[in-house]
């Protein structure tokens, strides 16, 4: 549903009613689980991965063969508090890696066979810093909902949203804070790696932005507060791949905080995603808990860019082949008990 926004709240407006999962194809897709070769429960999650993506693909057999990742860039205001272990022009660079095929989520796209596309937003404009005034204006936020809800492909069948942007945990961080209970310090980790006395200043920063805008508004008016704008493009692309009925993949503690101001709004906007993996940063547990979301992978990552979820492709095109491609008790002839 290609669609221009006209305001913030007409895109709220669309959070409000959401196409949901296709039962029959739920149904007939457990139903077919029940008939495979193999004693029942054996694929364990692989069963209820395929029969989920089966409803919102709404064939009972479906099919992956359009993955794409999306990977949004943004710059942060909030960077001249010092929050990062690395400067900010490194988010220009890594675009110019993306763009080149040099970064690890190159790799991972060719590995799986994803299409991927990567969006810088306004690099040299950063956001506001959120501890002086709003992190963007109306028109901002706008923006940059809309420039995610465009990048979808609505003939893709499966969308994993990533980002890049140098300092970008401090405003998930903050808006984990004022989205949950717990404060700054139950939310702020350590990112690329800030040291002890870094990560003081990154909770003090956390708890400024919590003090200045928590509590002023829903989960869109914090992402407009707190927020950035790859944080606001990945939450457009997450909506629209809904709309459109394509499962997603969420990646790291970004990408979740992001998803999480959608949830805010309306609490059945994340049920066409999944947890690709929880990463290292501190929270992302603890996010993941409150998202009512079980990671597909555990290991250790905490790059971002859409790593983490990229290899999950790999859980759901296994998942998939499986339900799809196995053969049932009677069609194989084996016995079923
Ligand atoms: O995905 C994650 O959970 C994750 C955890 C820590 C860091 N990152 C990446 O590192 C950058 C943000 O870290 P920082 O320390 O600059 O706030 C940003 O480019 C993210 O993609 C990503
Ligand atoms: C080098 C580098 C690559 C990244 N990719 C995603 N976030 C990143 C942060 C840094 C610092």
């Amino acid at each position: 549903m290609g669609h221009i926004f006209q305001s913030v709240d007409a895109f709220r407006d669309i959070l409000t009613s959401l196409p949901e999962t296709d039962e029959t194809a739920q149904t007939g897709a457990a139903a077919r689980n029940g008939q495979l070769t193999k004693p029942p429960g054996a694929l364990g999650r692989l069963e209820d991965v395929a029969i989920w993506f089966a409803g919102w693909q709404g064939d009972s057999k479906p099919r992956l063969r359009f993955p794409q990742v999306l990977i949004f860039a943004g710059n942060h205001g909030v960077m001249e508090q010092g929050v990062s272990a690395f400067p900010a022009e490194v988010t220009e660079q890594m675009v110019l890696n993306f763009q080149h095929g040099g970064a690890a989520i190159n790799q991972l796209c060719k590995t799986f066979g994803a299409q991927m596309a990567v969006h810088p937003l306004s690099l040299d404009r950063p956001t506001a810093d959120f501890t002086k005034g709003p992190a963007m204006s109306e028109e901002e936020l706008l923006e940059a909902l809309q420039t995610g809800w465009d990048a979808v492909n609505k003939n893709a069948d499966l969308l994993v949203t990533g980002e890049m942007g140098i300092g970008n945990t401090t405003p998930a961080s903050a808006l984990c804070a004022a989205l949950f209970s717990g404060g700054a310090d139950e939310w702020t980790g350590r990112g690329t790696g800030v040291d002890d006395a870094g990560l003081a200043n990154k909770t003090r920063v956390v708890a400024e932005g919590l003090a200045n805008h928590a509590g002023q508004g829903d989960g869109l008016e914090m992402l407009r507060r707190l927020g950035g704008r790859e944080l606001a493009a990945m939450a457009g692309a997450i909506a629209r791949a809904r709309v459109e009925r394509i499962p997603v993949l969420l990646d790291g503690f970004i990408c979740c905080a992001a998803a999480a101001t959608l949830q805010a709004v309306n609490p059945k906007a994340l049920d066409h995603a999944l947890a690709g993996h929880v990463s290292a940063e501190g929270a992302h547990p603890k996010l993941l808990e409150l998202l009512g979301k079980e990671p597909l992978l555990s290991l250790g990552l905490r790059l971002g860019e859409g790593s983490g979820a990229a290899l999950a492709i790999g859980v759901l095109q296994g998942a998939i082949a499986c339900h799809s491609g196995m053969a049932t008790f009677a069609e194989a002839g084996v016995s079923d008990s």
